[in-house]
């Protein structure tokens, strides 16, 4: 087995899984990869390079790397993604980034992005970055076709990792392919993982010229917040929404303890105010295993049942403007 995803196998989110539910998915999402994000992907580039190119030239801009070494765990060399490129190429760079998170993660912000570069012996250990927000993202710039390196994949635990147990198999023998996933940082790919997983970046052996090494934009999508595209007045949606979210989140309140984001997306008829189209647009939902429950995967059933339930029988004003569509994140921590 090739242990390197490509994009094609990547999962996709189910629309529609058990009977009772409309909303739903078998398993949690864990990445998203999109080739050919970025149309100005090699703009970037071309800067970088520019700064390289002449290694005895010693304009000031050169002295703007972090060697970001912390011992055994992370050796790379970073910098402020937004100080380092034109603003022009920044921006768009922001503005692909900010319409992704917000039209396919329900996300409307990002963190600060970074711009980091790995030559001989860079490399993440595993680590966990939850705090920073639901899904970390890494853009690639590295010219991974021709590459004179070695390791340098985003390596992300597989689930079942975190459930060892219950898929063991004695009979097998289990190697590096069978843990992780990993991902090839192949030129304007743009890889999303939930970051909650161990995950890292396999050490890089082979060259120490910036301009052959491993070069990726990086950070992390925040903000799940509620968000309306449509003619609908937003104070009157808000209204609307508060009356059938305050017993739904008791409703969710009362269920055994799930961890992870869920956002739905749904539209609100302007004709008659009735809800259709429900659809989960991202799904990190797990269950916590130390909560002794036998059927694991119930308790998404259960929060997806109360969730489309609910939200299917809500009521907006009608508005003859036209429909809205409103994007909801549950977030369960
Ligand atoms: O560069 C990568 O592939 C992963 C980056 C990462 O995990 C991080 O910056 O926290
Ligand atoms: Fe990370």
């Amino acid at each position: 087995m090739n242990a390197a995803v490509r994009a094609a196998d990547v999962q996709q989110l189910s629309t529609s899984t058990t009977e009772e539910n409309c909303i739903g998915g078998k398993k949690p999402q864990q990445l998203l990869l999109t080739d050919d994000f970025l149309p100005s992907a090699p703009v970037l580039r071309d800067h970088f390079e520019s700064r390289f190119r002449d290694p005895l030239n010693t304009t000031s801009d050169r002295f703007v790397w972090d060697y970001w070494h912390v011992p055994n765990q992370y050796t790379l060399l970073r910098t402020p993604a937004d100080q380092f490129f034109p603003e022009d190429s920044y921006r768009e760079l922001e503005d692909a980034l900010l319409e992704y998170g917000e039209q396919r993660l329900g996300c409307r912000g990002i963190s600060p992005i970074w711009l980091s570069y790995y030559v001989d012996g860079c490399r993440q250990e595993l680590h966990a970055d939850s705090p920073h927000g639901p899904w970390a993202f890494v853009l690639s710039l590295t010219q991974w076709e021709g590459r004179s390196f070695s390791g340098g994949e985003t390596m992300i635990f597989q689930p079942h990792m975190l459930d060892f147990w219950s898929s063991f198999d004695p009979a097998k023998g289990f190697e590096l392919k069978d843990m992780v996933t990993l991902v090839e940082p192949r030129f304007n790919r743009l890889t999303v993982f939930d970051g909650r997983y161990p995950h890292g970046v396999r050490p890089v052996e082979g060259t120490r010229n910036p301009l052959c090494a491993r070069l990726v934009l990086h950070g992390w999508f925040t903000e799940p917040s509620p968000f309306f595209d449509g003619p609908l007045d937003e104070a009157a949606a808000t209204e609307a929404l508060d009356s059938v979210l305050s017993p739904l989140y008791e409703e969710l309140g009362e269920l055994r303890q799930c961890l992870g984001t869920l956002v739905v997306r749904f539209t609100v008829s302007g004709e008659t105010g009735q809800v259709s189209n429900l659809r989960l647009l991202t799904d990190t939902l797990v269950h916590v295993p130390s909560d002794p429950d036998p059927d694991r995967l119930s308790v998404r059933d259960k929060v997806f049942g109360a969730i489309d339930h609910d939200i299917s029988h809500a009521e907006f004003p009608p508005c003859q403007q036209g429909d809205t569509e409103i994007t909801l994140p549950f977030v369960f921590q």
